[in-house]
């Protein structure tokens, strides 16, 4: 995608709109023009404007020289630095990435009605609904998180979650060219602090749940949770979806300054959940609102979808879709990669894979998994913990993984830490649990040892990287092997059938 060119004056004029202190220009001609926002030197081309941002590991201002060699046609700074190039200084580089990415794309958010979606677990499943109910209500709409974007049928990459402000906006200009009239965009709690998505002002923002994490980069619970917050102020969201089976959700619930959907099973929910049932054929749920009874269907499995589902349902009432609309887009909604994806069964035990990485999530996903096994079917867990990030959760995975039959205790990537000791700290959380406990350190002899171990009544559940496909054990990118926990899952699944059916056909 080649973005058109921008002049500098405007550039100026946009940099000065942005609160916060003076903004001095130091070089450029009225004809100069720059194409592009780009805060990683190794990323600009020939054109770009090169914005220096102070990191947590080192400072874009010192990679200036470098954007320079690779063509850059000006930088952004917040403090002088020596150079030829045009310089625009401004109080913080971080506060005009958003104002300035949406002018170098074409200010595309003006085109797109957005819903954000935040919460500790639930996003990308709530998300893919939502996009699902308005694309069935005849908007199209696209959608950006952590399975990257996509638009109608095309899709490219994206690196975070929520992605830095230029290439955010780079994503909903792409969305915009492609048709879209809508976009929905997952909202990590990072990005909110970050202000990543300063400048975009939703329609609806919905909230998914809410439990302890990320406290590397936030500190403590109640900053995670104002970041979150932040995304339901007036100015940012016109109205909030928030689920409040939980206290923190009911406390946003009660504080927000603009007009909130509840949703849940409190008999003060705007949106109900009255009953659910779960199975590997799919989910679904009996919810009650202003307009009656609805029952709704989905393929997504487990019971961590149902205040998804409600939540989703809630957004579609809110933006004004018709009941029939909402319920045919939730039921046409697959299930997104490495969100409860269910392999094997017919005769073979079922894997579930997913991204479960917080002790709520696990414990969630172990009840989903319990809900699938036959009668006498025991739940093996393949479990492990990424390295170098929010080890206190450890233990509290260990804790939630009590409720397996089988704990196959591996590796998930352990980025320069000592993996026996993560599965160590894994461990003092099954402390004295009924729980069988192995170690197979190497993950892919972990699932494949528990897919062997289970019988055609048995669940394999495999969580902690979901939709990942590369796992790294020190702390250069560069070391990543390729491995994809479904495809592994599924290989070892087709060798044991095969070889099942190998010997009753021997046998007969
Ligand atoms: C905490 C955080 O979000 N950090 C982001 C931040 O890193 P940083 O402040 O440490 O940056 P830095 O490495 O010090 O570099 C400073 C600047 O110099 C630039 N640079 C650096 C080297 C160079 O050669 N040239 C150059 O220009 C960098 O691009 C950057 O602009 O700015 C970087 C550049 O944009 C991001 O890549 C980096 O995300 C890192 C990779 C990351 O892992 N972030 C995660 C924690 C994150 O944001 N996750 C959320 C939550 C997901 C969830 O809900 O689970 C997400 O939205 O994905």
């Amino acid at each position: 995608m080649r973005l058109p060119r921008v002049p500098w004056s405007e550039v100026e004029r946009r940099a000065r709109s942005v609160s916060g202190g003076p903004v001095t220009r130091a070089g450029g001609t009225d004809d100069l023009t720059v194409r592009s926002l780009v805060t990683d030197s190794r990323l600009v081309v020939p054109g770009s404007l090169f914005a220096c941002v102070r990191g947590a590991t080192s400072d874009g201002h010192r990679h200036a020289p470098a954007a320079a060699a690779r063509g850059a046609a000006a930088l952004l700074v917040d403090r002088p630095v020596d150079t030829d190039l045009p310089v625009l200084c401004v109080p913080s580089v971080r506060a005009q990435l958003g104002p300035l990415g949406a002018l170098l794309a074409g200010d595309p958010a003006r085109a797109l009605r957005l819903v954000g979606v935040t919460g500790s677990n639930g996003k990308t499943t709530t998300s893919a609904l939502v996009r699902g109910v308005l694309d069935a209500d005849g908007d199209c709409t696209g959608v950006v998180g952590t399975l990257g974007a996509e638009v109608g049928s095309r899709s490219r990459s994206t690196a975070l979650t929520t992605p830095e402000a230029p290439e955010l906006h780079e994503v909903l200009r792409w969305m915009a060219d492609a048709g879209a009239r809508r976009a929905v965009v997952e909202a990590s709690s990072i990005a909110l602090d970050m202000g990543r998505m300063d400048g975009l002002a939703f329609e609806v923002s919905v909230f998914t749940g809410f439990e302890e994490d990320h406290l590397d980069h936030h500190g403590t619970v109640e900053q995670y949770w104002a970041s979150k917050a932040r995304l339901f102020e007036p100015g940012r969201t016109a109205a909030g979806v928030v689920v409040t089976d939980d206290p923190w959700g009911r406390r946003l619930a009660d504080q927000a300054a603009v007009p909130v959907t509840r949703v849940g099973s409190d008999r003060d929910a705007d949106v109900r959940v009255l009953g659910w049932r779960t199975g590997s054929g799919g989910t679904e749920v009996l919810l009650g609102d202003d307009t009656g009874g609805h029952r709704v269907h989905s393929p997504l499995v487990g019971r961590v979808h149902v205040t998804n589902l409600a939540a989703a349902w809630a957004t579609g009432r809110v933006l004004g879709a018709a009941p029939d609309r909402i319920a045919a887009g939730l039921a046409a909604v697959a299930p997104p990669r490495g969100r409860n994806t269910v392999l094997g069964g017919s005769g073979r035990p079922l894997v579930v894979v997913d991204y479960a990485h917080t002790p709520r999530a696990l414990a969630a996903a172990v009840d989903t998994a319990r809900d699938l096994t036959g009668r006498s079917g025991r739940v093996h867990l393949v479990l492990g913990a990424r390295g170098r990030r929010d080890r206190y959760k450890r233990q509290g995975l260990g804790g939630s993984a009590r409720a397996a039959d089988c704990v196959w205790l591996t590796n998930e990537g352990s980025h320069g830490e000592d993996p026996a000791a993560i599965r160590g700290e894994l461990r003092v959380g099954l402390f004295g649990s009924p729980a069988r406990v192995r170690e197979v350190p190497d993950r892919r002899a972990a699932i494949t040892a528990a897919v062997a171990a289970a019988g055609p009544a048995d669940v394999v559940l495999v969580v902690g990287r979901g939709h990942e496909t590369r796992l790294l054990d020190t702390t250069d990118p560069r070391d990543a092997v390729l491995l994809d926990d479904a495809e592994v899952a599924a290989t070892a699944l087709a060798t044991l059938h095969a070889r099942e059916e190998d010997l009753r056909g021997r046998a007969s």
